[in-house]
């Protein structure tokens, strides 16, 4: 199988362009592919499909194989793939995902794209604003938001200390939250400047999570702590959102870079 890795802000997947290639048991195969030791490395795999009405479509799957409706990093990445390798030849497209059709604007430097706007779409409020959960024993208090997947964001300090290997699991598998959950502890520097762990449905902790990060603007702001435009420091490095309150979309910008290519046996490897 034909691959190629890529990465925005560090958040890194396994892409393969089934206009060519077919991945039969694309589970399995991302649990293959995912693994340091013993395939690829990476937060998932990402399959690029065609569509019927998109200019492509974006088929994503955790480190645990579990398929998620949509990924904010993995996109910007479709965005690049299908503009540099002439899938598409122009800078406005449309990519389709299971939470919706997103619309990307790339912004290409010397005939590759460097960075992608993204329209990321309404977001939704799923819990009462700082509603009340204990987990691990302790109480906390989160706020919900939707971004086409689920998100728990938690405001707390010394989120750059926090050690997420306990905390994460407990709020991705708890009761309140039946499909799992994406959750994000901020803290806030300033109006216009949040830092941001997150612990990933399905993945673990990944230096950046681009609906994450939306989730994340959208919480802050209703919550009372910055505006409607924020950038969100990750542990992978800086996106840029903005809630937009008239027609009330989400719009990020960031980077998004093509490592290497390669192939694989996936026969070989018994997958
Ligand atoms: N783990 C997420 C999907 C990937 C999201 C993240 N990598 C992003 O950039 O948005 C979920 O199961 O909903």
């Amino acid at each position: 199988m034909k691959f190629t890795k890529m990465q925005g802000l560090g958040n890194d997947y396994v892409y393969v362009n089934c206009f060519e290639e077919t991945v039969e048991h694309p589970e399995e195969t991302a649990r293959f592919v995912s693994s340091r030791n013993f395939g690829i490395g990476s937060d998932g795999l990402i399959l690029i499909k065609p569509s019927e009405k998109a200019d492509c479509q974006m088929d994503m799957y955790n480190l645990d194989g579990s398929q998620g409706t949509m990924c904010g990093n993995g996109i910007r990445c479709v965005g690049k793939y299908v503009y540099d390798h002439g899938i598409v030849d122009k800078t406005e497209i449309d990519v389709e995902t299971l939470a919706g059709i997103r619309h990307l604007s790339l912004h290409v430097r010397d005939g590759k794209v460097e960075t992608v706007t993204v329209d990321m779409g309404r977001p939704e409020q799923t819990s009462e604003i700082g509603e009340a959960i204990t987990v691990l024993g302790k109480e906390y208090a989160f706020t919900g938001v939707s971004m086409g997947n689920p998100h728990a964001v938690v405001f707390m300090d010394g989120v750059k200390e926090m050690d997420l290997k306990e905390i994460g699991p407990a709020f991705e598998s708890h009761e309140r939250f039946p499909g799992r959950t994406n959750t994000e502890f901020v803290q806030v520097v300033d109006e216009g400047h949040v830092i941001m762990r997150v612990w990933e449905r399905g993945s673990g902790e990944t230096l950046a999570c681009g609906t994450g990060a939306c989730a994340v603007a959208v919480a802050c702001a209703l919550n009372g702590k910055t505006g409607s435009q924020v950038d969100v420091e990750l542990l992978g490095g800086v996106l840029n959102i903005r809630w937009d309150r008239e027609n009330d979309r989400v719009y990020m910008t960031g980077p998004a870079v093509e490592v290497y290519h390669g192939e694989i046996g996936l026969k070989e490897n018994n997958v």
